[in-house]
């Protein structure tokens, strides 16, 4: 067979030696299938090395399922109705609900715990959210591990230093976004509240000179965008036919890869004028998240501007859109309750025109109580803490979860039916002061405080490690907005949170909700 075949080439070698179109031809030929085939391999997203194999027999065949009451999602119904049948009928055991990427299992309040104390080594969140958010494809939470516990263990400590580059940047930002307003001025706010969060993130990642950069913004807001916009049009494609789709009919993944490129060669004289500057003794870095990458990715990754380019587009992806819907929906939030308005400005207005730091952000008791209620209301995902199981894990209901469950908890449920608050159906944005303020209380039930009662920023050792820089940035920036702004909607709303859409168990923004803005006049 093998002689046939190479007596077959050498034919077509010696027919091709003898005519020059001919040759031209085959080249032709091959040449267009590597680049097609070189091309098609760039839309896979390199694995982590250290996540659990995925074969693609467990495609073909299925893998060993855990076993529990399947919900089945009725003609017309939404994930909400879903998990509230659920949870109402299986209260206190785990069960089943359909979703991509095949079945997750809905861990019942008791089992809050497990979540709790296992590390990512036995129930992970990046290997969860990576096949959850298609990170093959669009590369949402891909990072190396080290970039992770870089942010968990250093940004909280960069927050000490940056307060005064935070509230420079708000300033600048929210006048260059929502501008003077010296009119009532009409306009669909998301996007610049989108802009200012990216601005005053940006300026904390990666300094001065790059977050001025408005095409380095623009790299960053697309990555983030299209990565997550893609995801959800991908759970509609068949395993096998995704790769072609995301090859073919997926313009935001290419415009990623695009975007990555630039944002390489955007980052490239900025990390080689740091690195080369850190040869002089002398040099103080400044606090940035490029100095911490650098200093904290093990071997020297950080150097490497492949790496650090990765690390800088995953944080803004954790970063960006996540802290731009809180910040929005709390304004919309207070359109809703103009009660809260006044005494949220009042105290804004008490803490003066100081620097935002630690102590004075601090003394803003009330927003802070305000962001929690209105976070225990606004949910990014129905389905909360999620995790995939990568050793055999036995649970606190006595059932072993096998490897490769996807588990996670209905939210609701926790924030709203198996809630110790007095009232919990109730909006009660002070309600935290005045659990705060009973003796022993007062470093609790803070807005970045979570807990067994409060996922909003998850649960256990991989809650989000970025809550405690998103939460001062929001009161900074809503802080300033109360102080010099009114606002209003320009409708009546219809809906009593902006992010009650749905895409699947993800909740979506209204971005097209229009707001009028005016200068305050000043009484103080
Ligand atoms: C209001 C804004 C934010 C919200 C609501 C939010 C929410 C979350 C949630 C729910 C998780 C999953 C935790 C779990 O399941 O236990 C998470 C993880 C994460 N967040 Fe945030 N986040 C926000 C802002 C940020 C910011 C500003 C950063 C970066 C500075 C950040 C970085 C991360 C990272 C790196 C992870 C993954 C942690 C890991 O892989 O172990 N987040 N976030």
């Amino acid at each position: 067979m093998s002689l046939i075949v190479l007596n077959g080439l050498s034919n077509l070698g010696t027919e091709v030696s003898k005519r020059p179109f001919l040759a031209g031809a085959v080249l032709f030929v091959f040449g267009f299938a590597y680049y097609l085939f070189t091309d098609f391999l760039k839309t896979y997203v390199r694995r982590p090395s250290h996540f659990v194999h995925k074969s693609v027999l467990s495609g073909l065949f299925g893998r060993k399922k855990f076993n529990a009451p399947l919900i089945e999602r009725r003609p017309g119904e939404s994930y909400r109705e879903v998990l509230a049948r659920g949870s109402a009928l299986y209260p206190d055991r785990p069960y089943k609900i359909k979703h991509f990427p095949d079945e997750i299992v809905i861990l019942p309040h008791q089992c809050i715990e497990d979540v709790r104390n296992n590390p990512e080594s036995t129930l992970s969140f990046q290997q969860a959210s990576y096949d959850f958010f298609l990170g093959d494809f669009t590369g949402i939470t891909g990072h190396e591990k080290a970039t992770a516990l870089t942010i968990r263990r250093d940004v909280g400590r960069l927050l000490d230093s940056v307060y005064e580059i935070v509230q420079d940047k708000a300033l600048t930002a929210i006048l260059e976004e929502i501008g003077p307003c010296d009119q009532p001025t009409e306009m669909l706010l998301y996007p610049k509240v989108v802009n200012m969060i990216i601005k005053i993130s940006q300026r904390v990642f990666v300094g001065e000179e790059l977050s001025s950069n408005p095409e380095w913004l623009e790299v960053i807001r697309n990555c983030t965008g299209g990565a997550f916009r893609a995801v959800p049009e991908l759970w509609e494609i068949h395993w096998l036919l995704r790769p072609f789709v995301a090859w073919t009919r997926m313009p935001m993944l290419r415009a990623v890869r695009r975007h990555k490129q630039r944002a390489k060669e955007l980052l490239k004289p900025i990390l080689e004028t740091r690195l080369e500057n850190m040869k002089d003794p002398s040099f103080k870095p400044p606090p940035d998240l490029l100095q911490l990458v650098i200093e904290g990715a093990p071997d020297g990754k950080g150097r490497d501007l492949n790496y650090q380019m990765e690390a800088q587009i995953g944080t803004g992806r954790a970063a960006l859109f996540t802290t731009a819907a809180t910040v929005y929906h709390l304004l919309y939030d207070l359109c809703l309750r103009p009660e809260y308005v006044e005494p949220l400005r009042q105290e804004a207005l008490e803490v003066g025109e100081v620097m935002m730091t630690r102590q004075n952000v601090a003394k803003l008791v009330k927003l802070d109580s305000f962001i929690r209620e209105a976070q225990r209301f606004n949910k990014f995902m129905l389905v909360g803490t999620i995790r995939k199981v990568t050793k055999p894990l036995k649970i606190a209901t006595g059932d072993v979860l096998p490897v490769g469950t996807m588990t996670g908890i209905d939210t609701h449920f926790v924030h709203f039916n198996r809630s110790p608050l007095q009232d919990p159906e109730k909006f009660d944005g002070f309600r935290y002061l005045d659990l705060r303020s009973k003796p022993g209380n007062q470093a609790k039930y803070q807005a970045v405080t979570s807990g067994p009662d409060h996922l909003v920023f998850g649960y256990g050792t991989q809650a989000c490690p970025g809550r405690f820089f998103a939460i001062h940035e929001a009161k900074v920036v809503i802080a300033r907005i109360l102080r010099n702004y009114e606002w209003k909607l320009v409708e009546t709303p219809k809906e009593t949170s902006v992010m009650n859409g749905l895409d699947g168990i993800l909740n979506k923004v209204d971005p097209s909700v229009k707001f009028i803005f005016q200068k305050r006049q000043k009484q103080e």
